[in-house]
């Protein structure tokens, strides 16, 4: 089908920052008649990080310290405006892999730094919302390709620490996962009332119950180990066992921890820890609690710490790479021959376009790695993860937590999917974790 026209602009993330929203249109034949065309819009916008991986592809920022300190994006949205509206109006696309490949090789750098990955995947998920529109299809259909749906374990963010809150817990993200549930549906009841009884329990200690950027609780507390006993204590009050109804799932998000050839508990004690101290931490914790997943336990610098981490626990819980990986396949095949993880975190801003998304997915698969898909700590009312996730059968996502609208819109997009395929979506539950 044709492109009959690219356009972006400026809009803003829950963060308050700038982000592109992208709008492409195809003219879509009319059923029945091969002349008669539709024009049909699909629109996109773009997330965006805060504890970025080193190696994720280019998000394009102006510079500007007169608009938004130096973080708009007038040069992501001219850049699609002028350059990649101007090459592809009137051209025809056969399939998702072939506007991506050319939006690749418009750019022609390796970390799409040309037009920005910002400004690529805007068209590239834009070009994918069209395409299920024109096909008359939802958005999880377009992006399948194996006929099968499951609906995921909401990994909820309920609190935040490290570079996403300004309190004094050293690790980002403290999750929970209700895996003992018949469906999507109620898996998030299970979730939320846990985070609303953990919100009554933090008020009871005198604690903020003010939240971080992806929605959890953002208290000060007495120690990084007193944010999974508060929540346990949460799960128990909720009237659900930890372990057997709710897990953790945990990102420290390391690599904002480490300093040339250590770690350094950066907000709490300042206290300077070996790759091997951090190691016997997940160690203790994973023998002490309900972990199943533990998302970057090593930073990206640090390679044979993560490779001491995977040997030491890899049969244990799931071990996931995220600013290890960045989403990027080549960089993947590297963790795989090194033997790194088992399990890789999937942000679709951090490679740029959505085939490449999906080629690093098929190649986690492909070596019996797990895939966690993930929103971005500033994220929009775009619910592209949520059709990512059952398309490609992850069974698990992150997408935060019970209380703000960026992250809810990705629950309420997995409730209708849930509703709309009916029994056909099985819910994933524990075994989407590895090792569970
Ligand atoms: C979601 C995360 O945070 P950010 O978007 O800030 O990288 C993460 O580190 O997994
Ligand atoms: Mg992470």
């Amino acid at each position: 089908m044709k492109i009959s026209k690219i356009y972006a602009r400026e809009v803003l993330d829950s963060r308050g920052n700038p982000t592109v929203e992208a709008e492409v249109s195809i003219e879509a034949p009319i059923k029945g008649s091969k002349k008669i065309v539709r024009n049909i819009k699909g629109r996109s916008i773009v997330p965006s990080g805060a504890s970025t991986g080193e190696l994720e592809a280019v998000e394009l920022r102006d510079n500007d310290p007169k608009r938004y300190g130096g973080k708009g994006v007038s040069l992501a949205v001219n850049n699609v405006n002028k350059i990649i509206a101007n090459q592809f109006t009137g051209k025809e696309f056969n399939s998702q892999q072939e506007i991506d490949h050319a939006l690749i090789h418009l750019d022609g750098t390796p970390n799409k730094s040309k037009l920005g990955a910002n400004a690529i995947l805007a068209v590239s998920m834009a070009y994918a919302r069209a395409m299920a529109a024109a096909l008359d299809m939802p958005l999880y259909r377009y992006l399948n390709k194996s006929g099968k749906f499951t609906m995921p374990v909401p990994c909820m963010n309920v609190i935040n620490g490290g570079k996403h809150a300004d309190n004094n817990v050293d690790f980002q993200e403290f999750m929970i996962a209700p895996h003992n549930a018949p469906s999507f549906k109620e898996s998030i009841r299970m979730g939320e009332e846990t985070f609303h009884a953990l919100k009554s329990i933090l008020n009871k200690k005198g604690y903020s119950t003010g939240v971080g950027d992806e929605g959890g609780f953002a208290p000060n507390l007495k120690s990084n180990e007193e944010a999974v006993e508060v929540i346990l204590e949460a799960i128990h009050k909720a009237g659900y066992t930890p372990g057997k109804d709710i897990s953790l799932c945990i990102d420290p998000a390391s690599s904002e921890m480490w300093e040339d050839d250590h770690y350094v508990l950066f907000k709490s004690t300042k206290e300077k820890i070996s790759s091997e101290g951090l190691l016997k931490i997940w160690d203790s914790w994973i023998q002490q609690y309900p972990i199943i997943l533990l998302e970057d336990g090593m930073a990206e610098n640090d390679w044979e710490g993560w490779k001491l981490l995977t040997d030491q626990l890899k049969n244990k819980v799931e071990l996931t790479g995220d600013d290890i990986f960045c989403t990027n396949p080549a960089i993947l095949q590297k963790g795989i021959d090194a033997g790194i993880a088992n399990s890789v975190l999937i942000k679709l801003n951090q490679i740029g376009t959505v085939t490449e998304t999906i080629d690093t997915i098929e190649m986690a698969y492909k070596n019996n790695y797990n895939c966690f898909i993930s929103h971005r700590s500033g994220e929009t009312e775009d619910t592209t993860i949520a059709d990512l996730t059952v398309a490609t059968n992850a069974g698990h996502l992150k997408t935060g937590s019970g209380c703000r609208g960026e992250r809810i819109a990705k629950f309420n997009q997995l409730l209708r999917i849930e509703d709309e395929l009916g029994k056909s979506a099985k819910f994933a539950g524990l075994k989407a974790f590895k090792n569970q």
